[in-house]
């Protein structure tokens, strides 16, 4: 199996942390589509969004989308890759799509401990925990639309690459 594996879900719910373990685990390249703009662009998505607003950086990131995809590859999407219709089908045609799914006061616990404004600038201009309610209220449907698979990734990080390359496991069997 080198079909690549997208990781989709709110800010926090840990696609970057679990997408570089799960890439160790399977020997899959990693890549992170919101560091791989910062690569590119040298630009921080605070600053992309400051100069071209979010529709800019949202254009960006999905041209990032379809860089960075190659077989064998964890991609670790930015949470709002799934806004996008043509992103949602273009991750379901091209390989697994997994919803890492955390309940929102988890979410916050993470993100209150690790800010990370420069690539996390503000949503909706709301504090923390109303942007992250209004965001899941938001997308939680276009999460589960995108998604082959749903994982609870409330989990250690080690627990979830486990049931994580169960579930692709099984797919593959059945
Ligand atoms: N399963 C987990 N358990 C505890 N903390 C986690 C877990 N997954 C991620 N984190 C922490 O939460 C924060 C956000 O994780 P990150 O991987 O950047 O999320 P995302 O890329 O989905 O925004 C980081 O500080 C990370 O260490
Ligand atoms: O939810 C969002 O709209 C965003 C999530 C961020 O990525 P993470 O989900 O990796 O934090 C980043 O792409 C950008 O700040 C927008
Ligand atoms: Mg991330």
């Amino acid at each position: 199996m080198t079909q690549p594996l997208f990781l989709v879900g709110p800010r926090g719910c840990g696609k970057t942390t679990v997408g570089q373990g799960l890439a160790a685990s399977l020997g899959f390249h990693f890549v992170d589509t919101d560091r791989w703009l910062l690569e590119q662009s040298g630009a921080t998505v605070a600053e992309i969004v400051e100069q071209e607003g979010w529709p800019g950086f949202r254009a960006r990131e999905s041209q990032a989308l379809q860089a960075v995809t190659q077989p064998a590859t964890v991609v670790a999407t930015g949470g709002g890759m799934v806004l996008a219709e043509a992103n949602r089908v273009f991750m379901r045609n091209h390989g697994a799509v997994i919803y890492l799914q955390v309940p929102a006061e988890t979410l916050a616990e993470r993100l209150m401990a690790s800010p990370e404004e420069d690539q996390r600038p503000t949503l909706t201009g709301k504090p923390m925990v109303e942007e992250i309610e209004d965001v899941l209220a938001q997308r939680e449907a276009l999460y589960q639309a995108a998604a082959h698979h749903v994982i609870d990734a409330s989990l250690p990080v080690e627990l979830i690459i486990a049931r994580i390359l169960e579930v692709l496991r099984l797919a593959r069997a059945s």
